[in-house]
């Protein structure tokens, strides 16, 4: 089991087809909702005020993380910033 902190930022170009939008936000909440359920997604917040959400993912490997990144239908356009955690020396959970 390996955590990772990630901040996705989303930038859908203004001129993209309205219905190629909306079949890649579709697909992008199944993909998410799918993971979820699966328990390798285990928190998505979103950032007051902004396209972005910060998640946990909980995966076997770091090569794990990028196939699920690479992946995602809006992948094209979101920058993504991942962050590997270790448990904290203090941490009493
Ligand atoms: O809305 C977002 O933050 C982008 C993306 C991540 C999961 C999802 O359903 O959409």
């Amino acid at each position: 089991m390996a955590l990772f902190h990630v901040r996705m930022d989303v930038d859908i170009p203004r001129d993209l087809d309205p219905e190629e939008r909306a079949e890649t936000l579709a697909r992008e909440k199944k993909y998410s909702q799918d993971l979820q359920h699966s328990g390798k997604w285990v928190h998505i917040w979103r950032i007051t005020g902004k396209f972005s959400n910060i998640s946990i993912f909980d995966v076997e490997t770091p090569d794990e993380l990028h196939e699920i990144l690479w992946n995602l239908p809006l992948f094209p356009f979101m920058t993504i910033d991942v962050t590997p955690l270790n448990k904290h020396a203090s941490s009493i959970k």
